[in-house]
């Protein structure tokens, strides 16, 4: 079912949480939410959820406006980074426990113990937790717990499935098999997910679109490539990838970018005059025209993070691993001109 949010706002006294903002979550794919702490992406999530009222705006699930609904009404199911399952029922009760609450809508009654039952095993299956079902949630490690609190919120088979950074307990390696995890139950169940994180890699690797904010506000709506590759603004730029974009400060023209101590960069744009350069690291590579003395070497195994300056203004790039080089070197180096982008350098939006 597609989420669509119009002009939605939440105030909180002084602080404006969430500003105005017109998102469509696309029906049946995994949408991300991203963007630094205090953005507003969870009290975004807690409007569609219905846990958190809104200040103005309006909340729809396809032709249905939730927007003053109570969360039981909206059909969700949600998923907290502390997972919340009850220590005193098995793995079956706890995922079972949401259809207790609600008539099966196929009947108008409660929904008898076979069925119950049947809805259980089959959610159970999806999320491969069928040999856990008689243990209780002390008995099971973050990740098993992890999984039953998303069947426990698929139970029901809701319209829209919630997500509140659901990894960010977990240990590094399990937090990647379980991001591939939600990635295969999402694409299996086909439930349309919104998915809060604050680590663009998290967002970048499984969701079909990002939504990224920053204090409040959508900057891009975008999958995770075109997000990376053509960015709307040096915030987007910034906050994509790892390590982050360089940034210069240029006179544009003629086919150059030219530094403030007079060296010229490639730069064919039709822009011309002052602009700030964003230079992805991996635009770099050694052999080329451009001599600069390493300040700091990152190796990285499969490849090394170097630092240097360029006019005084540090930059980063990332270099093949194979010639060993060390600080206080100088090396040589060419720039790829199509991982390079302008930006105003009042604005910080895309020239
Ligand atoms: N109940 C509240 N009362 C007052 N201010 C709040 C409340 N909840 C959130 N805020 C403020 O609203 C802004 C957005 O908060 P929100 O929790 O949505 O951000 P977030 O992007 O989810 O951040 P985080 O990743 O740290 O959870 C912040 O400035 C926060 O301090």
């Amino acid at each position: 079912m597609e989420v669509r949010v119009k002009n939605l706002t939440k105030q909180f006294g002084k602080t404006t949480a969430v500003n105005h903002i017109d998102v469509v979550f696309k029906d049946g794919k995994l949408t991300g939410l991203l963007g630094p702490s205090g953005c507003g992406k969870s009290t975004t999530l807690y409007m569609i959820a219905g846990l958190e009222g809104v200040t103005d705006g309006e909340i729809m699930f396809g032709d249905r406006d939730v927007t003053t609904l109570m969360p039981e009404k909206r059909n969700i199911g949600l998923v907290f980074q502390n997972y919340a399952l009850y220590p005193h029922m098995t793995v079956r009760d706890n995922i079972t426990f949401p259809l207790s609450n609600i008539k099966d809508p196929e009947t108008g009654r409660p929904y008898s113990r076979a069925k119950r039952n049947a809805a259980t095993d089959e959610i159970a299956k999806l999320v491969q937790i069928e040999s856990l079902l008689d243990r209780k949630p002390g008995q099971l490690s973050g990740g098993q717990q992890q999984r039953v609190a998303i069947a426990r919120a698929l139970v029901k088979k809701p319209d829209v499935l919630l997500l509140d950074e659901p990894l960010s307990n977990l240990d590094a390696r399990l937090r990647m098999e379980m991001r591939s995890e939600i990635r295969r139950i999402q694409q299996e169940s086909k439930v349309t997910t919104i998915f809060v994180t604050h680590d663009q890699e998290e967002a970048m690797s499984i969701t079909d679109e990002i939504v990224l904010m920053r204090q409040g506000v959508v900057q891009q709506v975008a999958g995770a490539h075109e997000m990376y590759m053509d960015p709307a603004n040096s915030f987007v730029a910034s906050f994509m990838g790892n390590p982050p974009i360089s940034y210069v400060d240029v006179q544009v023209g003629g086919g150059s970018a030219v530094l403030e101590n007079g060296l010229r960069l490639p730069c064919r744009s039709d822009y011309a005059g002052h602009a700030k350069m964003g230079i992805r690291p991996e635009a770099w590579a050694l052999g080329g025209d451009l001599s600069v003395t390493l300040t700091d070497v990152e190796m990285r195994g499969q490849d090394q993070v170097v630092s240097f300056t360029l006019a005084g203004q540090p930059v980063r790039a990332i270099l093949n691993a194979e010639e060993y080089v060390r600080p206080g070197q100088e090396v040589h180096l060419r720039l790829s001109e199509k991982r390079c982008y302008l930006f105003n350098p009042e604005t910080g939006v895309r020239l």
